[in-house]
């Protein structure tokens, strides 16, 4: 920072210098929205003074008509956008203006390729705000005063990696966001130009937006005297309280992108006026694409708050679950107390119920889509449906639902595409199968080509294959859906229950029992590295397998805690052979050495296709060697 008389220079955050200079290119082609931005922000700043004076209304006693004011200046070449919210004072003007306080910022400009069309998306997910007005000026001049204070100061800046502050004049509070349009941006002050950017993207404001009356027509040959009257440019009315016949999608959509800040439009929306035992409007949105930080659990999420119409606060986590921190929307609550706060909020039995009206909400809202539009579903599952997983192990008392939601890959096209319900999987059990069956590796290719799935396909029965992180543990909350028992494939004695007739089972008990001594023989050599040598009933065209024993730990979940660095119980595995495979026969002749050597190899074969990898391949491929020699 450097001074002169009373004006400070300040830079910028290196964050706000990157994202200014690619916000100004990608953005060119949709510029207008630089005024949707400021008045968003001048609705924020009134809606946060208004809530503000409830406590101490001598706040607002100066000027108690919340408003916005868009004027122009021809000779200056400027438009202002006047508020009187809650003003910002020097420190304010520096932090909020010179920084981005949002986690994750540098992060999300690393991904930023260049590409104008596909940086404009992403900066759309993260929102502009404030620095869209670079897009059309050259400068921008910011005189504000806050609420209850009496120094007013000014920002200007270039947008070039500067700022000034120093002290100015401002009657009132509120902030005055005066743009320098640039030579090529004179098309925007045009009143009718202003007029209709403000119809099209602001009418949902609950503030008024004010311009200057249009002059009236003067006498011939004279001049027209510009008119001193203002009048309200848009509806001014909360979107949620109007009636639904009046609001058209447009609107909702316009709604939308205002409360959350991303520049595509939502995918679907509910929204609900309940009376009765509880009063509440509610306003909910799924968004089309995932934003760039939806895997931060610690993102700031939930709806924003109003109660009987005045603005609480932004970012209420309280009234959604953690899996559906992608939902953006509106509540309006008539039980809680004006002066309600996020620690009452907390703990208060409104909270909960209206928390779990809204998850209904939303539930049902997906429902309606994977039903109604499957394409977009199949979009939304793409986007959310790992986040949608962590429901299965979060939400206990819609689980049902949220299983009937998920989808999956499965054997039945044996694509990586996630597009199988559990309904379809069910309507297309064979005779006599009455469990869902399903497997989870590593990586799609390790389940598609797992050796366990080798009965199921020669049977014709369907398994859902599971690979993405978070499968093991969501699928392991899921033990049964309508009634039907989920079963992996590699865990556990494998229960084909009425799949298998009386003759077959009576076949594998012989082939037991004929094989029993061999069993021993490969225990003897594997010893402590496995819990149990069996005969497989699984497989057909592979040697072996290894699989966990029932209400273990499966191999898969101690790999995902091992590789998020938790300490995972040892599992042993349960070695399984397949009598009838060349391979194992030629085992079986063999002694010594000769048979130890055929054992280790088929049973770090068999881990190898379990996990995808050795603990030491050095000595699984020599073996392999000498074997192959020999
Ligand atoms: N008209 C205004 N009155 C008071 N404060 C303002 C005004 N405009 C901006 N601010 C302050 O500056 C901050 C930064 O604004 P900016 O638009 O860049 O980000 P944001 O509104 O927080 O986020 P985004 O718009 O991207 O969601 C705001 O959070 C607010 O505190």
């Amino acid at each position: 920072m450097s001074e002169t008389a009373n004006m400070e220079k300040h830079s910028f955050q290196t964050e706000v210098k990157q994202l200014l200079h690619i916000m100004v290119h990608s953005l060119y082609s949709n510029k207008e929205i630089f005024l949707r931005e400021l008045i968003s922000n001048a609705a924020d700043a009134v809606d946060k003074l208004r809530f503000k004076s409830l406590d101490d209304s001598s706040l607002i006693a100066d000027d108690p008509d919340f408003k916005i004011r868009i004027t122009t200046d021809e000779k200056a070449g400027t438009v202002t956008i006047s508020d009187n919210g809650i003003g910002m004072t020097k420190d304010d003007l520096i932090s909020n203006l010179g920084t981005i306080a949002r986690s994750g910022t540098a992060e999300f400009l690393t991904q930023l390729s260049g590409d104008q069309k596909k940086d404009a998306n992403l900066i759309g997910q993260f929102g502009v705000g404030f620095y869209s007005g670079f897009i059309v000026a050259d400068k921008m001049t910011v005189v504000s005063k806050a609420a209850g204070t009496d120094e007013a100061h000014q920002w200007v800046s270039s947008g070039e990696g500067e700022f000034e502050i120093a002290a100015a004049e401002r009657a009132t509070r509120g902030t005055d966001i005066i743009l320098h349009l640039k030579q090529e941006e004179k098309e925007f002050l045009s009143e009718w130009r202003l007029r209709s950017i403000i119809g099209k993207y602001s009418d949902h404001i609950s503030v008024p937006v004010e311009m200057l009356k249009p002059a009236e027509p003067a006498e011939e040959g004279k001049e027209p005297e510009p008119s001193t009257e203002f009048e309200a440019v848009n509806k001014a009315t909360a979107l949620w309280t109007r009636s639904k016949s009046d609001i058209s999608d447009e609107d909702y959509k316009e709604f939308y992108k205002h409360i959350s800040h991303d520049f595509a439009e939502p995918m679907t929306w509910a929204h609900n006026k309940v009376e009765g035992k509880q009063e509440y409007t509610s306003l909910l949105y799924i968004p089309k694409n995932a934003p760039y930080d939806l895997w931060n659990r610690e993102r700031s999420r939930g709806v924003k708050l109003y109660v009987q119409r005045v603005f609480i606060m932004d970012d209420a986590e309280q009234f959604l679950p953690i899996y559906l921190r992608f939902v953006r929307g509106v509540l309006d609550s008539n039980d809680l107390p004006l002066n309600v706060s996020r620690e009452i909020l907390q703990d208060s039995s409104v909270t909960q119920s209206l928390k779990n009206a809204c998850v209904k909400r939303v539930l049902s809202m997906l429902e309606k889509t994977a039903k109604n539009k499957p394409e977009d579903y199949q979009h939304f599952w793409q986007q959310f449906g790992s986040v949608m997983k962590e429901g299965l192990g979060e939400d206990f008392s819609n689980r049902e639902t949220i299983a009937g939601l998920m989808r999956f890959a499965s054997t039945h096209n044996d694509d990586q595409t996630q597009n199988v319900s559990l309904d379809d999987y069910i309507g297309r059990m064979t005779e006599g199968q009455d469990k869902i069956y399903y497997i989870t590796a590593e990586s799609f290719e390790t389940a598609k080509n797992s050796p366990h799935l080798e009965v199921f396909r020669k049977k014709g029965i369907e398994v859902l294959l599971l690979s993405d992180r978070i499968d093991e543990w969501a699928i392991s909350h899921l033990t049964d859906f309508k009634e039907k028992k989920l079963v992996s494939v590699t865990q556990g004695d494998l229960d084909l229950g009425n799949l298998e007739d009386e003759k077959e089972k009576q076949e594998r008990e012989q082939v037991e029992k004929e094989n029993q001594p061999l069993a021993e023989r490969f225990k003897e050599v594997l010893a402590e590295r496995v819990k149990e040598v069996k005969v497989t009933t699984r497989l057909t065209d592979s040697p072996a397998c290894v699989v966990s024993s029932e209400g273990e730990m499966s191999a898969q979940m101690a790999r995902l805690m091992a590789s998020a660095g938790q300490e995972a119980p040892e599992v042993k595995p349960v070695f399984e052979f397949n009598p009838e495979h060349p391979l194992v026969k030629r085992a079986a002749e063999q002694s010594g050495d000769d048979f130890n050597d055929w054992t280790l190899f088929l049973f770090d074969q068999a881990m190898l296709a379990e996990s995808g990898s050795l603990k030491d391949p050095g000595t699984f491929t020599r073996r392999l060697n000498a074997l192959l020699l020999k």
